[in-house]
Formats: structure tokens, C-alpha cells, sequence
């Protein structure tokens, strides 16, 4: 079976590998928190989205997402490649990409992206026992915004992802772990206590 992703035989388990869904509004900090839990050294693999969103400074292919054209989006949506994929902010396309799910979890590698509310619930729906949904909550919509600026975003951006805050929030009781992330070391060390649960089994 072809996956997006080599993974690491030393993350092999011998248990099937567990789905972490990270799912939060715009700049709650999912790829932060993603990105501790892997340079802790946690036995999990990354596995990166397709996007239509054109990259943004910092980002590469495969670093979090696989940037693509719509057109070749849209021939993977033809060819049943995605597990599931939505439009979300209004604009740009983002898919889960299915024969790498299926590849890890029925071969005990433990796998983690971060998706919109709509996605998560699609993959729950499939994936069930096999998926962990988190979700990343903050203190207000003040901290998300502050966070996107300095992030970088434009002011157009923001407001897009503003608009789904309360959308998002409403989903979060239908999670299997809440985190605040407010402070980022608890926030980061609540993260992986969740992760290890499953992965040090
Ligand atoms: N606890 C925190 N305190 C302060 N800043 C934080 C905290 N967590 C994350 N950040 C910062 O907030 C910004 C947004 O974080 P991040 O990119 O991880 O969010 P995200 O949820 O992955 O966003 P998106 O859904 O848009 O990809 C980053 O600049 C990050 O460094
Ligand atoms: N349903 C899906 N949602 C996804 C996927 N990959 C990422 N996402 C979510 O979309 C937004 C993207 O925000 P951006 O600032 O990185 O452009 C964010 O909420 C992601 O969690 C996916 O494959 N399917």
C-alpha cells in the first residue's frame, strides 16, 4: 500500500496504532503542541494534509501540509484518495490522506494531525475505537486573535477564522480530552501525558 509518509520502524508497535486527531480554532496552538509531543520523542508520526493554501513563510511541502493546485486536489477527490476533506475558512481545500491512515493504524504505527471540527468527526465516524479526538481550547477570542498577529496573518485571515471560533467551540464537548491552552508548558505537558497514555501501553 503507497503512504505519503515513511515511517520509522523504531515507532512500530505491536498494538494497532492509534489516530490523535488535534482539532481548535485558529491559533489555539495545535501545531505547537504537535510539535513538542515529536520533539519529546513521543512514538508518533506526523502525517501532513493536502492544501490548496498557498505556503506561508516558514512553511515547506510536507511541513505541516502538502501544498497542491486545485487540480490535482480535485483528481485525488476523483480517485478516492481522501479519507475525508473539507473547504474550510471559505477558500482552500485540506484532505486526509486514506491508504496512510488505514497503512498505520492496521500496522502499529500511532499517527497525529491536526484537523478542522468537521473533519474529526468524519474520521470518529470511521476510524471509531482507533481515533483520540483532542481539542484545544483558550482562554478567549482576544488570545486567538493576538496570537494570529503575531503570527503574521492579515487582517482578512483573521477575520475569516474568527468567524468559525463559536462553531468550534460549540463541537468541543464531543471530544475525548479538552486542553487549555493558555499556559504553554502545562498546556504542552497535559498534551503528551494524553499521547503517552496510549503510546507507552
Ligand atoms: N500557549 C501559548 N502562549 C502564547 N503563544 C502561543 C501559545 N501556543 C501557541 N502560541 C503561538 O500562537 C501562534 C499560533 O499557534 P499555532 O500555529 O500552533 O496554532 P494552530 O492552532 O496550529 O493554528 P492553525 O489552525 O491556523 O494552523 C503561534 O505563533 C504560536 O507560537
Ligand atoms: N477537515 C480537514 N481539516 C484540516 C485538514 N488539514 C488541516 N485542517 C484544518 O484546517 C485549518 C487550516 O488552517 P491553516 O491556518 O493551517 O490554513 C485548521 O483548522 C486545520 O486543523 C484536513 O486534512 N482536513
Amino acid at each position: 500500500m503507497s503512504t505519503i509518509v515513511n515511517f520509522d520502524q523504531d515507532k512500530k508497535t505491536n498494538q494497532r496504532g492509534k489516530a490523535f486527531i488535534v482539532v481548535g480554532s485558529a491559533g489555539s496552538g495545535k501545531n505547537t503542541l504537535i510539535k513538542r509531543a515529536l520533539d519529546k520523542g513521543l512514538k508518533i508520526t506526523f502525517i501532513p494534509s493536502f492544501t490548496t493554501r498557498q505556503m506561508r513563510a516558514g512553511e515547506s511541502m510536507g511541513n505541516p501540509y502538502y501544498f497542491t493546485d486545485i487540480e490535482t486536489f480535485q483528481k485525488m477527490i476523483d480517485n478516492d484518495e481522501f479519507l475525508e476533506y473539507e473547504k474550510v475558512h471559505g477558500r482552500d481545500f485540506y484532505g486526509t490522506h486514506l491508504k496512510t491512515y488505514q497503512y498505520a493504524v492496521e500496522n502499529g504505527y500511532h499517527i497525529i494531525t491536526d484537523l478542522d471540527v468537521k473533519g474529526a468527526t468524519k474520521v470518529k465516524s470511521i476510524f471509531k475505537d482507533d481515533a483520540v479526538l483532542i481539542f484545544i481550547k483558550v482562554p478567549n477570542t482576544e488570545t486567538l486573535k493576538e496570537r494570529l498577529i503575531h503570527r503574521g496573518e492579515t487582517t482578512e485571515e483573521i477575520e475569516k477564522r474568527m468567524e468559525r471560533v463559536a462553531f468550534e467551540e460549540a463541537k468541543s464537548g464531543e471530544y475525548d480530552y479538552i486542553i487549555l491552552n493558555d499556559d504553554l508548558n502545562k498546556a504542552s505537558g497535559e498534551f503528551c501525558d494524553v499521547i503517552e497514555k496510549y503510546t507507552e501501553k
